[in-house]
């Protein structure tokens, strides 16, 4: 069996751990087959990804999955990476979103794409030590995913009413163990001030999606906290937020723990303007950076079944 899944932006504005966006920029595939056996055995194959079981994000989910419902079987894992990884651009959590989706398919376990985030979100503690569940619930169930609820694992879909696409601002660097490093910068206390601003920021951009309101989406895609606790990962960010505004970009925030920036761009805005000068902006900080146009995907498939 082939699975796929797109990749996904996090931590809409201040959606911190909450608000996942997946998008067709890249794609992981996932091969999945399985032999009878009398006990549950992974073997990983794949180029460019850790193979120990618990190491690799893909198999993590799959283990924690096969070993809850008693699955006894001889797997073999093979993850071919499309996304690019320790970018922000959820690579770690789209394998592992299509693994648990194949093995729920494979071994007819019924589960719905909701139940299944709980699995594979489990699956990021082998990538960054915490089972964030947004990027693997995009990556799952694609569009916009809001995490309702971390425990019981209550993901909702958020409406979405305006036509936009994605300018991916993607700077070429390699920060080991980049989402661990990030949520340890993340501060465990905050003025009451700074939450109430960032909670007005993701109110005015849940409405935004929902009324398709454009000025209510510029309004939220801010964030107070946590894009400024990890700004040391991504300096440029400010200035290529500024720059896309003066073109016209309804948006901007860091895709996930970065180091990517997502600009939200849509028929108003001088695409090419945001993109030279956001290219510009990467160079005078040093970074060597592309760019990569995207639109808001759906969730993981069944490539081929036999
Ligand atoms: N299946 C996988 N795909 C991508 N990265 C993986 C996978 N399994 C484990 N990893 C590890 O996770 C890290 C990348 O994940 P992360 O830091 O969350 O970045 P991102 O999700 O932005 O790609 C890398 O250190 C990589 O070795
Ligand atoms: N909420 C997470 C999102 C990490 O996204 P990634 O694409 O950078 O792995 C966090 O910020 O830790």
């Amino acid at each position: 069996m082939i699975v796929k899944a797109f990749s996904s932006s996090a931590n809409l504005g201040a959606g911190y751990d909450i608000l996942a966006l997946a998008h067709n920029a890249f794609e992981d595939t996932i091969e999945i087959e399985a032999k009878n056996s009398s006990e549950l055995d992974i073997k990983v194959e794949g180029e460019g990804v850790p193979l120990a079981v618990e190491k690799n994000s893909a198999s993590y989910a799959l283990y924690e999955l096969l070993r809850e419902y008693n699955v006894r079987a001889k797997v073999r894992l093979k993850v071919i990476k499309g996304i690019p990884a320790g970018l922000g651009l959820g690579s770690s959590g789209a394998s592992a979103a299509a693994a648990v989706y194949g093995a729920n398919e494979l071994f007819k376990l019924g589960l719905s794409r909701q139940e299944l985030v709980k699995f594979a979100m489990k699956g990021e503690i082998a990538s960054s030590g915490s089972p964030h569940p947004d990027n693997v619930a995009a990556s799952l169930i694609g569009g916009v995913i809001s995490v309702v609820n971390p425990n019981s694992i209550k993901v909702e879909q958020v409406p979405i009413n305006l036509d936009f696409e994605l300018i991916l601002i993607i700077p070429l660097v390699k920060i080991e163990a980049k989402t661990k490093k990030a949520r340890e910068m993340v501060p465990k206390q905050i003025e009451i001030s700074k939450y109430v601003a960032n909670a007005r920021y993701l109110s005015s951009l849940i409405l935004g999606f929902i009324k398709g309101d454009r000025e209510l989406i510029r309004l939220g895609l801010n964030d107070d906290i946590v894009e400024k606790s990890r700004e040391p990962l991504f300096p440029y960010y400010p200035k290529i937020k500024e720059v896309s505004l003066l073109n016209n970009a309804i948006g901007a925030c860091v895709s996930g723990a970065g180091p990517t920036i997502a600009i939200f761009v849509d028929s108003m805005s001088d695409k090419n303007k945001i993109i030279d000068e956001s290219l510009k902006v990467c160079k005078a900080y040093g970074y060597e950076c592309i760019y990569k146009l995207a639109k808001v995907s759906g969730g993981a498939w069944i490539e081929r079944r036999d």
